[in-house]
């Protein structure tokens, strides 16, 4: 079993990239999802649609912890249960956003052996957000660039040649040895593709500073199950809601609802939000990731009737004058 890790800053586009890489490639995948938070969405995301041919994705999740420090144990765990029980010819790793890649490699290398290698890291990189990253997470920013084989640029479609390799210098600057990919991973040829799955990691890889990652990622987040919205309008004015900052600092939001009739997923990067329609989903869930969220005001819009319910639900025939009072 060969394992690529994927990273990337919270929205950068992991998950869309590995779906376009089991797409393109075809080949033997399990893919493991480390969420930042308790409620998991990436795994939903990956098998929404997904049915090239006669292969399905087998997707294991992580939430809870981060696998570059908290529960490696965990996470070395995890790795030799899917190499010794499914054997997929790869492992697809995706960590959170705000993952050390250099940590999670060498948490990698030290459950290596004959069986199991280590592929180039791909680093997917937010183009557009590059500078803010780098000013307010530069420790995360610069690991995550600094460990890659691969550098993905996402989200600068429209963005100018002279805009794109400025910013190719600078991440050349920081890591000289890595691949920077200034054209977008969607009009890469075949070859390319398979060649992502064949390169082995050297052996003089980046050893990780001993740092508190919590430390450098003062995010929180809140995972809700059981959302819903009465209808798309409804659902548009929220979002609008959490990029105006209604809800707290959110840098990165990420769920699926039912809407009426219809189901959408939605996502927030920093300051833009998008809807897309989605097949029918078991449940709905939706995560969000920031600074000073409001965890109540979230859970009464997001779950009106269960929030009202529970919150105020009559009480049970009382003999107390002041409770018969207070009902509503
Ligand atoms: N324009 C553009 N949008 C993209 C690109 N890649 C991803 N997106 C969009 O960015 C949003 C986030 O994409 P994801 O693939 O979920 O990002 P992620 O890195 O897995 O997110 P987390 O796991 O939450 O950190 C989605 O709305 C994607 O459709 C890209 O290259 N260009």
């Amino acid at each position: 079993m060969k394992i690529l890790v994927v990273s990337g800053f919270l929205g950068a586009g992991k998950t869309t990239f590995i779906k376009e890489l089991a797409k393109r490639t075809k080949k033997d995948f399990a893919v493991m999802e480390n969420e930042f938070g308790a409620v998991g969405v990436d795994a939903d995301f990956l098998e929404d649609g997904f049915s090239e041919g006669d292969k399905t994705l087998n997707i294991w999740e992580m939430t809870e912890g981060c696998i570059c420090c908290s529960v490696k144990t965990d996470f070395a765990a995890s790795v030799l249960t899917i190499a010794n029980t499914v054997d997929p010819e790869y492992l697809i790793v995706e960590p959170t956003g705000v993952g050390m890649l250099s940590r999670i490699i060498e948490n990698i290398r030290k459950i290596q052996y004959e069986r199991i290698g280590i592929l180039r890291p791909v680093t997917i990189l937010n183009g557009k957000m590059s500078s803010r990253y780098k000013e307010e997470f530069r420790e995360i920013y610069e690991d995550q660039v600094k460990a890659a084989g691969t550098v993905l640029i996402s989200k600068m479609e429209n963005a100018d040649s002279k805009e794109l390799a400025a910013l190719g210098e600078e991440l050349s600057s920081i890591n000289p040895k890595a691949e920077i990919c200034l054209t977008h991973y969607t009009k890469q040829p075949r070859e390319w593709w398979d060649a992502l799955l064949e390169q082995e990691e050297g052996i003089h890889a980046l050893k990780g500073k001993e740092s508190n990652v919590e430390k450098a990622s003062p995010l929180e987040s809140i995972g809700l199950k059981e959302v819903e919205l009465r209808n798309e309008n409804e659902l548009l004015l929220f979002l609008q809601g959490v990029v105006a900052g209604v809800f707290g600092d959110i840098c990165r939001a990420k769920g699926y609802m039912k809407t009426g009739t219809a189901w959408l997923r939605f996502d927030v990067v920093e300051h833009a939000y998008s809807i897309t329609g989605i097949e029918e989903m078991p449940d709905s869930k939706a995560v969000f990731i920031g600074k000073n969220i409001r965890r109540t005001l979230l859970r009464e819009v997001l779950q009106r009737r269960l929030y009202t319910e529970k919150q105020f639900k009559r009480p049970k025939k009382s003999a107390h004058p002041m409770l018969k009072r207070s009902r509503i």
